[in-house]
Order: structure tokens, then C-alpha cells, then sequence
């Protein structure tokens, strides 16, 4: 059969198809209208919103199998010439000019990569990121001669309390230090620069498959399984005997061990087959675990396109216990939870004392995440149509599973009384820390600077995502979390196979000259502590202008000149 034929479309045409609400994305230089499918994509709608006016090739081929980009051709609606330049996304604060009468449709309205420096025209389709004002980027002055520079909405400040200048020219002056950090460390966002790292970043993903990288080692899942079937033994065994602290300990190392699993199935990164990844996922996750593998999937996809970015991902937004970017102090919104993380009196007081209680909160993590998923599963924040329309129900089922053995058969049935209850709950939920550590650790020290829409998505990964160095034997441990780089790039790729797959990424890491992060566990560890000391201090410094300011001038408005 011969192949559908798509009109070509121009930049300005699919510009003004976005202002008219549409969800647009280009891949392959096909162009996309996802509006019709959002409710019913397993990645979920934010995933694909992220993307709208952008070339999101790299991120299609990284999260989707061959089957699910074969079902994407049916909401191909045309065909681009030449390179695309990404505008930023509406979600993200872009601003899109629709169609008028009189529209010169051939004419590029405005190129990707020449940006109008005159504020005063017709408002730009390109909202400025907070920092750049194009594809060369140049550090942008907010605050020039002529009055204050327009904020982008996803971070304008919306406190209550009216933003004291110096408060902010002092914020203003971090983000463009730690901007300048990154321009100088990674290389140029220029187009040319970009598409190389591009073209070498896909020929690394075909080396990768061509290797045998994507197929699974069920050999070192068995292994998997007799662990998880030792330890879940041994905490039985324990409780029957009536040692409740070595059964808690055993089922917290049992937890600790399954995650791993779930994130493989998660990714389809075990058979690769979307359903039988998914009910293993949900067998692990909510039967075993009580979590909900929806919610994670939900908030992971969007943490694995927009990483690190303090509006939109999720993995970062921990307000008001722990902040990693000072940007966090202007109470922005959250694209990820459509609400404003407000920099209130509690998020103040935390952010102060946040290297001291970073570990005591992570002890806590799985109680948070019980939260989570109950609030996901009975909002049905899911899909409700679509491939996964039954994963939802599948997973209340899983929950109840839970209750009954964890709550019921295990802390009401097996323990005789209620401090024993109290502590065997505190020790299993405690022992799985590590692995909130080691998420945490993957990216809470790197780079949170946005670098603009022109950054490529190999050149992001790297920049914000750490890599632990460990011993192979001590592999299980870190459940292949350690090689988080390697697993950002090519999420897909399974667990065992991350480690042959470092020397490759190492190479083309070299090649590109983009520094491959790689830390000591322990070093890692102090990485993040030391950033969130940082921001601890960044807090100080700020509440001491602000006082300041206060108490030098008007009290009410602050305003000082
Ligand atoms: C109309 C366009 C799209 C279609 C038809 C589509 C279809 C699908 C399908 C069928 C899956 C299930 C997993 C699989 O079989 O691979 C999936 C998963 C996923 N999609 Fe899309 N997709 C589209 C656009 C996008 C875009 C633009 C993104 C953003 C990068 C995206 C991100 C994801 C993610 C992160 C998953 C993983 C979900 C999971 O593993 O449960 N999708 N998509």
C-alpha cells in the first residue's frame, strides 16, 4: 500500500494551530495532533503536553515500543522541511500567536533561532525561558533600565507579600551564576552543536540495540526472585517465632528489593510487552507493596522528560520540606500538581534546617507514597479509555490484597499487641530508605538551570542526572539505580544490561565532550547534602535582605530605592 501523503505545514500555520488550543508535537518531521488520543495515553496527558511545539523524536523513540510509535501515525496530520526549532511549550509558558487574516502561511513568522529583541511588537511566540532569550544564549538582565523585565508565568512570584527588589535582584543573581556554571561546563546550546550531539546520541542508540543491549537477562531475574523469596521467608519465619524486629527488618529489606523490579516493569524494561510488564509492576507494586504503580508511572514519565526543572518535575518538588534550587523561594506553580508551592512560614522554617533532616524524611518516604497512590487510585487520576483503562481497578484490587495481609494478617493477627504493631510498622517502612536515598541522590545535586527549549535531550540527561560508581557485586544493592545517566538516556534498556551499557555511554560522552557524572556512593550522598546546605543558606541570605528592606523602609510595601 502506498504511503499517505502530508501536506507540508509551516511553522507559522502549526504556531497558530497551538494558540487555538491544539496539542501539536513533531517527530520524524512528521507533525502530530495528540488531542484526540490524550485521555487515552498511558504515558498520561503531561507527558505529551511537555512536548507540544517541540521535536520530540528523541523522547518518542526513548519511551515507546515500536508498536506504540506504529499506533502514533494515526494522528499524524503533516509533514516540516528543514530543521525544527522548538518553541516552549504552552504548558511550560509559551506564548503562541494565533492565525490572522492576512497571515503570510509561507513566510517563517518568526525564525527559531533569531529572536526579536523588541519587547515592545506583537508578543512573542517564543516566551523567553527565565534566562535566555534565544538559541545563543545570552544571559537575560530582568530588571534593565526601562522597568522590569517580562517575567515568564511558570515562574513569576506570586507570594502574597510583595517581592522586595533586593530579594529578588539576590535570586537573580544566583540563577545567573549557576547558568553561567553550566554554559561554561556543557556544550554550546548552538543549533549545529546540538544536532551533532543528537545524530551521535542515535547512532549510539542503534550500537546499543545492534549489541543485544534490549534484550532481557531472565537468568539474573531468577536470581531476583529466589532473593525476594529468601527475604519474604525469612520475615514470615521471624514473625511465626515471634521475633517482630528481624520479621520487620526482613520485610523492609524485602520492599527495599521489589522496587527495583517495579521501576523495570514500569519502563517495559523486563519483556517489553506493555501488558505483561504492567500486571507485573502492579503485582509487585500494589499486591506486594501497596503502592500504586499508576501514580509512579504517572509522575515518572513526566520526571523522565522535563528533569529536574523545579516548575514541572516532580521528583523535585518536595515544598515545603526540602528544596534543591533557590528558585523554589518564589513560591512558584507547579505544572506536575496545577498548585503553587508556596514559600510560607513552614516551607521558610524547613528549607533552614534541611541538610539536618533530609535522612529523618527520607525514613518516611514510603508512609508518604501510601498517601500518594491512595489519592491517585481514588481520584482516578489515571487513564480511564484507552490500552490502560484497567490498570486502575486492577490496582484498588492490589491495595486491598495488601491491607488484608500487611495490615490485617500480618500487624493485626500475627502481633499480640499495639506498641509491637507501632514498631514493627516503623522498622519495615524505615528499612527500605536507602531506596529514596538513591533517588534522591540520582538528581538532587545536579544542574536545575533552564536552559531553554534548544537544549536536546541527551545534553538534559546528562546535566541533570548523576551516575553512582559501586562494585558488581554490590549491583543488587543499588538495583541498577546507580546507573541512573545511562537509564535516562535509554530508559528501556533492562537493569542487567546498564552496566555493559556505561562503557558505550562513557564514549559517547567523550566523544560529544559532555561531562559524565559519576560519584562515590558517599560522595554523592555529600553532594546532596552539600546543595541542600546551599539553599539552606541561600534562605538565610534572602530572609536577612528581606529584613533588611523591612525594616529600612516602607513596612508595608518594602519597596526600597
Ligand atoms: C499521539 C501520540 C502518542 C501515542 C499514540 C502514544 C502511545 C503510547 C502507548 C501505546 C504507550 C504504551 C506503552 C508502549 O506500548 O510503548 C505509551 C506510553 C508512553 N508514552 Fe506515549 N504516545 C504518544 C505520544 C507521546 C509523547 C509525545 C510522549 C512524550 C514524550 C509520550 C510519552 C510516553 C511515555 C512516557 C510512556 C510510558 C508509559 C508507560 O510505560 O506506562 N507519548 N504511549
Amino acid at each position: 500500500m502506498a504511503e499517505k501523503t502530508y501536506p507540508i505545514l509551516s511553522r507559522r500555520q502549526i504556531e497558530g494551530l497551538i494558540a487555538d488550543g491544539r496539542r501539536i508535537f513533531i517527530a520524524n518531521q512528521y507533525v502530530f495532533k495528540a488531542d484526540p488520543w490524550l485521555p487515552y495515553h498511558p504515558g498520561g496527558d503531561k507527558a505529551i503536553l511537555h512536548m507540544v511545539g517541540r521535536d520530540a523524536t528523541d523522547e518518542v523513540t526513548a519511551l515507546h515500543s515500536a508498536e506504540a510509535r506504529e499506533q502514533m501515525n494515526r494522528y499524524r496530520i503533516g509533514r516540516i522541511e528543514g530543521r525544527w526549532s522548538n518553541f516552549v511549550p504552552p504548558i511550560q509558558g509559551g506564548k503562541f500567536r494565533p492565525l490572522v487574516e492576512g497571515d503570510d502561511l509561507e513566510k517563517e513568522a518568526e525564525e527559531g533561532d533569531v529572536v526579536s529583541t523588541d519587547t515592545s511588537s506583537s508578543p512573542s511566540s517564543r516566551e523567553p525561558s527565565p534566562v535566555f532569550d534565544g538559541a545563543e544564549p545570552e544571559i537575560r538582565k530582568r530588571r534593565g533600565a526601562d522597568g522590569p523585565a517580562p517575567k515568564s508565568p511558570s515562574t513569576s512570584s506570586v507570594s502574597s507579600v510583595e517581592p522586595d527588589d533586593d530579594g529578588m535582584s539576590y535570586l537573580d543573581t544566583i540563577t545567573r551564576e549557576k547558568t553561567t556554571l553550566d554554559l561554561e561546563k556543557y556544550p554550546s546550546l548552538d543549533l549545529d552543536t546540538q544536532d551533532t550531539i543528537v545524530a551521535k546520541y542515535r547512532d549510539l542508540g542503534e550500537r546499543i540495540k545492534a549489541e543485544g543491549l534490549y534484550k532481557c537477562n531472565y537468568g539474573a531475574y531468577a536470581i531476583e526472585c529466589t532473593r525476594y523469596s529468601i527475604l519474604f521467608a525469612l520475615a514470615f519465619l521471624f514473625l511465626h517465632w515471634g521475633w517482630y524486629v528481624p520479621s520487620a527488618v526482613f520485610l523492609g529489606a524485602f520492599w527495599h528489593q521489589l522496587v527495583f523490579t517495579a521501576h523495570d516493569a514500569g519502563h517495559m524494561g523486563i519483556t517489553h510487552g506493555f501488558h505483561t510488564d504492567t500486571v507485573i509492576g502492579i503485582i509487585i507494586a500494589d499486591f506486594l507493596g501497596g503502592l500504586s504503580l499508576g501514580w509512579w508511572k504517572r509522575n515518572h514519565n513526566v520526571h523522565h522528560i522535563v528533569t529536574n526543572a523545579p516548575e514541572h518535575d516532580p521528583d523535585i518538588e518536595h515544598m515545603p520540606f526540602m528544596a534543591v534550587s533557590h528558585r523554589f523561594f518564589t513560591s512558584m506553580r507547579s505544572t506536575f500538581y496545577d498548585r503553587i508551592m508556596e514559600y510560607d512560614a513552614a516551607a521558610k522554617f524547613m528549607l533552614r534546617i534541611q541538610p539536618y533532616t533530609y535522612y529523618i524524611l527520607l525514613l518516611f518516604g514510603r508512609v508518604n507514597l501510601y498517601r500518594l497512590s491512595w489519592d491517585y487510585l481514588l481520584a482516578r487520576r489515571g487513564p480511564q479509555k484507552g490500552p490502560a483503562w484497567w490498570h486502575g481497578w486492577f490496582e484498588i484490587v492490589g491495595q486491598l490484597f495488601f491491607i488484608t495481609w500487611y495490615f490485617y494478617g500480618v500487624l493485626y493477627k500475627s502481633i499480640p499487641n499495639n506498641w509491637d504493631r507501632f514498631v514493627f510498622f516503623l522498622i519495615s517502612h524505615m528499612v527500605p530508605m536507602p531506596v529514596h536515598a538513591q533517588i534522591c541522590l540520582s538528581h538532587f545535586a545536579m544542574s536545575t538551570s533552564d536552559m531553554g527549549p534548544h537544549e536536546s535531550f541527551p545534553q538534559k540527561m546528562l546535566r541533570t542526572t548523576m551516575d553512582i560508581d559501586c562494585p558488581q557485586w554490590l549491583d543488587f544493592f543499588h538495583g541498577g539505580l546507580q546507573f541512573q545517566v545511562i537509564h535516562h538516556l535509554f530508559p528501556r534498556i533492562p537493569r542487567h544490561n546498564l552496566r555493559r551499557t556505561q562503557k558505550l555511554v562513557q564514549e559517547f560522552c567523550n566523544d560529544v565532550g559532555i561531562p559524565y557524572a559519576l560519584y562515590g556512593f558517599v560522595d554523592g550522598n555529600k553532594q546532596v547534602v552539600g546543595t541542600l546546605a546551599e539553599v539552606s543558606r541561600q534562605a538565610a541570605i534572602l530572609a536577612k535582605c528581606q529584613k533588611v528592606i523591612c525594616e529600612g523602609d516602607d513596612p508595608i510595601h518594602g519597596h526600597h530605592h
